[in-house]
């Protein structure tokens, strides 16, 4: 059995089947697994429509199936609700809420409005959340209420009553100078800005005080995190909680389920709040037992950090020139020529680099036993086309 992402042999070490090794005349040889025995940081690189998702929901598939392991999948496309079609029973899917409430053991779970508590995100990143100075009046203000408010409900409650005598006991922040020692103290613009942006926060409709937690998320054998139709900005708040949330749990002590977040169209999320803590997941999650992956059409436009950091990569076809740039830079030396003539060029092959057994190979990738929702509209063969 040739397993990637291991170099030692051991067939009774949990893997998943990615599909078969395939030939340059086009034949498919043995069953390519990966192991998912150990954490991993992987890569799923691909131009629009090359098949990322596809491999991403194949991945889901066999670390749903495992026991030990629960991926999350963050899905902005709302391209993995099948994942829940076939899964286990079929029956245990929460398609209602945060998922907070749940308390079921197992199964495959879609939170389709996906919340989190206002106090995940750290006072600090609520003014880089608006795109403001923190040193600025109202970035700084903003800061200060975050800092002794841990709802949002009550951020505003303080802005709007303008009386926190609590602020004055200071932060960390850097304040600048100027700026109120108090709510109270604050302009009335600066008040009513900060107010705007809280309002706007709220508009999202992602904080919730019973929001996801990673006990929930490490209950479910897999959970899909319906993030289709949500702005980028609370899209990275989410991203941001839930990564920090599963890394933290880790690190506290070893779950019974170790967490793999999936990420697709990673690029948006990398342009967001969630940035820094997905680059911690990247680099140090293995230590603690958090697996990451993020698929992305956009190599290039990722922290070159978390390219060369990936141990696997499964690199469909890519022709932008920046993006092919990013791959060639991060390619190992064992990866023997350039790697633009190594990509495949149809759909659903990849050529897989494994930095474990340091070698590369192109595989086509293994038929979903799960529905894929990804995929491009087309006018011929919908209803209309008749
Ligand atoms: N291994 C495969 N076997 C069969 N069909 C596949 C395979 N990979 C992809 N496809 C099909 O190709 C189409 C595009 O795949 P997919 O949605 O995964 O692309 P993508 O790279 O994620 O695109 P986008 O960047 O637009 O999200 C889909 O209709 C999917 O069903």
């Amino acid at each position: 059995m040739h397993v990637l992402g291991r170099d030692g042999e051991g067939t009774d070490r949990p893997t998943a089947t990615l599909g078969r090794f395939l030939a340059r005349d086009g034949s498919t040889g043995a069953p390519v697994e990966l192991d998912i025995d150990t954490p991993h940081a992987g890569l799923v690189v691909g131009k629009r429509g090359s098949g990322k998702s596809y491999t991403l929901g194949v991945l889901a598939e066999a670390l749903a199936e495992t026991p030990g392991v629960t991926p999350i999948v963050a899905d902005p496309m709302g391209a993995f609700e099948g994942l829940i079609d076939d899964q286990s029973d079929g029956s245990i899917g929460d398609r209602k809420g945060n998922g907070s409430s749940s308390t079921a053991e197992g199964g495959v779970r879609v939170v389709s409005d996906p919340r989190v508590p206002a106090d995940a995100l750290p006072p600090r990143i609520w003014p880089e959340l608006f795109g403001i100075e923190p040193t600025s009046a109202a970035g700084s203000l903003l800061w200060r209420v975050a800092e002794r408010r841990s709802t949002l409900a009550e951020m505003l409650a303080a802005v709007d009553d303008g009386v926190d005598q609590t602020v004055a006991d200071g932060g960390d922040q850097p304040v600048a100078d100027g700026t109120a020692p108090t709510v109270a103290d604050a302009r009335p613009e600066t008040r009513r800005a900060v107010r705007n942006y809280l309002r706007l926060a709220q508009s999202w409709g992602v904080f919730d005080p019973d929001g996801l937690s990673s006990e929930t998320l490490l209950s479910a054998d897999a959970t899909v995190i319906d993030l289709s139709g949500i702005p980028d900005a609370p899209m990275g708040v989410l991203l941001r909680s839930i990564a920090t949330g599963l890394y933290e749990t880790c690190l506290a002590g070893r779950p019974d389920r170790l967490p793999w977040l999936l990420a697709d169209e990673a690029h948006v999320a990398f342009d967001s709040v969630a940035a820094p803590a997905l680059k911690i997941l990247s680099t140090r999650g293995r230590t603690p037992g958090v697996s990451f992956v993020a698929a992305t059409q956009r190599p290039g436009a990722i922290p070159p950090v978390v390219v060369s950091q990936a141990d696997m990569i499964v690199a469909h076809q890519l022709t932008a020139e920046d993006d092919l740039a990013a791959l060639s830079a991060a390619s190992p030396t064992y990866l023997a020529g350039d790697v633009r003539e190594k990509l495949p060029r149809t759909t659903g092959t990849a050529l897989v680099i494994d930095d474990a057994t340091e070698s590369a190979h192109t595989v086509a990738i293994r038929n979903r036993r799960t529905s894929h929702g990804g995929g491009s509209p087309r006018v011929s063969g919908s209803d209309g086309d008749s």
